[in-house]
């Protein structure tokens, strides 16, 4: 374990496995104090990361330089998966500024979930065998630092079993947003409204351009539970300090806790509320989602036989209609009433 007094972030390395030793155990701790201190820590990329996250970002790059029409056409209406121009995501009812291409799993059109019309799922629009290269590759990498990461953070929560949140993310809904942020204008400064993700991590890498701005805990301040249909997140606290600028640093992710993580600790590490503000130059991102499956049930830790849960594929399926109510997949979901499949799988998970 690493901590760099000079970095306005306090940045960790990661063991190549996570055991449960006395040092795991030590690391583990410090992740949940960071993160209950400030909202958010850095992971020290190794050589073989970097370059995968290199690989990615050009592949974005590339992608990106396309004329509009081409990449308009890399859409799904059966998975949230492709192509998202920039003005056509809301956060608060707003739209942002960024252009994004999502990764969501990616299943073949004769799989049995994609036949018996589960939302969101069907295969990724790709815009090239080389672009799914790239990130199919970088997903996994960061996937990987995803697992050692939940293992480290039950230990630090005190827990028996350090596979108490990696038991959900077998078969896990991983997914990626691959964001560009064009340059400010005199009309806009508005990349992302500040929002919380829906998961259990974000992990995220940047260019050196800058723009992201995180909220750390603020004793005493409410913070809704995303994932309740009143208590959004988007858009809160957006105009009130304290935001955190988050510096590039080259060679790390930042790495902050999501709903499910929120939800599952009771509060005791909340989803960081995050928002991107526009710089002079335009910004190439990558922000990984480490994620439940999607029909996986999250409950508290310190209550698993609670009434209370989420259902993983509820509160995503639910979020993303939020953020895309224009979008094709969303108008598909409602003309064949997926909804209802949704509120199926709900109960045999349930069961
Ligand atoms: O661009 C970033 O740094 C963060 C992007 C983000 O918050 C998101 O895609 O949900
Ligand atoms: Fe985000």
């Amino acid at each position: 374990m690493t901590s760099e007094p000079h970095s306005p972030l306090q940045t960790f390395r990661l063991p190549a496995a996570v055991r449960g030793t006395h040092s795991d155990r030590a690391l583990g701790r410090a992740l949940v104090a960071a993160w209950q201190s400030d909202g958010i820590f850095q992971i020290r990329a190794t050589r073989t990361q970097q370059e995968a996250m290199e690989r990615a970002l050009a592949a974005s790059r590339a992608f990106c330089r396309r004329p509009l029409n081409e990449k308009a056409l890399h859409v799904s209406d059966l998975s949230y998966s492709g192509y998202v121009a920039s003005g056509e995501e809301e956060t608060a009812g707003e739209r942002d500024g960024s252009e994004i291409f999502t990764v969501c799993p990616d299943i073949p059109a004769d799989d049995p979930r994609v036949i018996d019309r589960w939302p969101c799922h069907g295969p990724v629009p790709w815009p090239s065998p080389n672009y799914a290269r790239a990130m199919k590759d970088y997903m996994r990498v960061v996937g990987g630092i995803g697992g050692r990461l939940l293992r480290l953070t039950a230990l630090g929560l005190g827990l028996d079993d350090p596979d108490r949140l990696t038991r959900l993310t077998t078969d896990g809904w991983h997914h990626m947003r691959v964001l560009r942020f064009p340059p400010a204008d005199a009309a806009s400064e508005r990349g992302i409204g500040a929002h919380t993700d829906y998961g259990l991590l974000v992990i995220a890498a940047q260019d050196d351009v800058g723009g992201l701005h995180v909220r750390p805990p603020v004793p005493g301040e409410a913070r809704g539970r995303n994932w309740l249909p009143g208590e959004s997140m988007a858009g809160r606290y957006e105009h009130e300090e304290p935001w955190t600028y988050v510096t590039p640093v080259a060679a790390v992710f930042t790495v902050f806790p999501g709903d499910i993580m929120q939800f599952m600790t009771g509060g005791a590490l909340l989803s960081t509320p995050h928002k991107v503000r526009l710089a002079a130059r335009e910004r190439h991102t990558l922000a990984y989602f480490h994620e439940p499956a999607f029909d996986a049930v999250a409950r508290p830790l310190d209550a698993p036989d609670s009434a209370e849960y989420i259902h993983y594929g509820t509160h995503f399926t639910r979020m993303f209609m939020r953020c895309y109510p224009e979008r094709v997949t969303t108008a598909r979901i409602e003309a064949e009433g997926r909804l209802k499949v949704l509120d199926r799988l709900r109960e045999e998970a349930l069961a």
